[in-house]
């Protein structure tokens, strides 16, 4: 369970870019994070990694408050935090097993991740991911060798390997081509829903969103705007977020593709719409 309380940002700059955000995930649930450039989305996703500073309020990861900590206790409630980038962040020149066992770094004495020797219980562990994510056959291909939808899958692999209490998705489908933005999308509803893993995706794609999450956060200039199940997600909650524009006839690149979901989406508000 996350439980965010008033968590408050304001930069250096004097910029605030979260403003008393409040929420609860429960184990399992999936949630969309929306709102127009600017909104504060990476933001809150920094403040709870703690790669960002909080200037006021309280993250909870279970029983851990995240904000205070420091140096060794910080680390290690950063490996209960996976993440999944846009733009995968693996290392390219090696393969996909050394790349699913990097999630297991944070948990090994500095020999071994020195020289990549991991126990035998964390290589069994990687090959049932791999087999999870549909690429038990791919463990030895170098990453660079990927599709840009299995290098997602070896993204998702990782964070798992990493065991952890929450995950932390940034624009996960971005850089993918419809079809596979939904295969992607339903990878990680899915394994949430196995592990009761609460997971934060940061997603501009409203539709896509609204046809795979259990339900969505609006941020708009730092505030919770919208908080609730997708298809409560109207034309003027979305003018409200986003601004005023016509959103019907817009869909996601994702609902142009003969799919093997039924398809019903409507919206798509542009990514640069404010
Ligand atoms: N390092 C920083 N220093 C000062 N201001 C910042 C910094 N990072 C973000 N901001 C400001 O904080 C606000 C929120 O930015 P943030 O990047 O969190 O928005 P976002 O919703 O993730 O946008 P996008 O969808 O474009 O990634 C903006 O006004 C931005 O200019």
């Amino acid at each position: 369970m996350l439980t965010i309380d008033r968590l408050t940002k304001t930069y250096a700059s004097g910029d605030t870019a979260l403003r008393e955000v409040t929420f609860q995930i429960p184990q399992g649930q999936v949630v969309g994070l929306i709102g127009p450039s600017g909104a504060g989305k990476s933001t809150l996703i920094r403040c709870i990694n703690r790669l960002v500073e909080p200037s006021a309020g309280t993250v909870r990861l279970g029983e851990t408050d995240l904000v205070p900590l420091r140096g060794r206790e910080l680390r290690r409630a950063r490996r209960r935090i996976g993440m999944i980038f846009q733009e995968y962040a693996l290392v390219e020149r090696l393969t996909v097993m050394e790349n699913v066992l990097s999630g297991r770094l944070g948990y090994v004495p500095f020999w071994r991740s020195f020289t990549r020797r991991f126990p035998g219980q964390d290589i069994e562990n990687a090959y049932r991911l791999l087999d999870r994510v549909g690429l038990l056959a791919h463990a030895d291909k170098r990453a660079d060798a990927l599709s840009g939808g299995q290098r997602q899958r070896v993204g998702i692999a990782r964070a798992l390997a990493q065991d952890p209490e929450l995950l932390l998705v940034d624009e996960p489908t971005a850089s993918l081509d419809p079809k596979t933005s939904r295969q992607i999308m339903r990878l990680i509803t899915e394994v949430c829903a196995e592990r009761g893993l609460p997971a934060i995706v940061n997603i501009h794609d409203v539709p896509l969103a609204q046809r795979y999450l259990d339900r969505l956060i609006g941020l708009k200039a730092g505030q919770v705007v919208f908080d609730d199940a997708p298809d409560r997600l109207d034309d003027m909650t979305l003018t409200r977020i986003y601004g005023a524009e016509d959103w019907s006839g817009a869909e996601s690149d994702a609902d142009a593709v003969d799919g093997d979901d039924a398809a019903t989406p409507r919206m798509m508000p542009a990514r640069s719409a404010s």
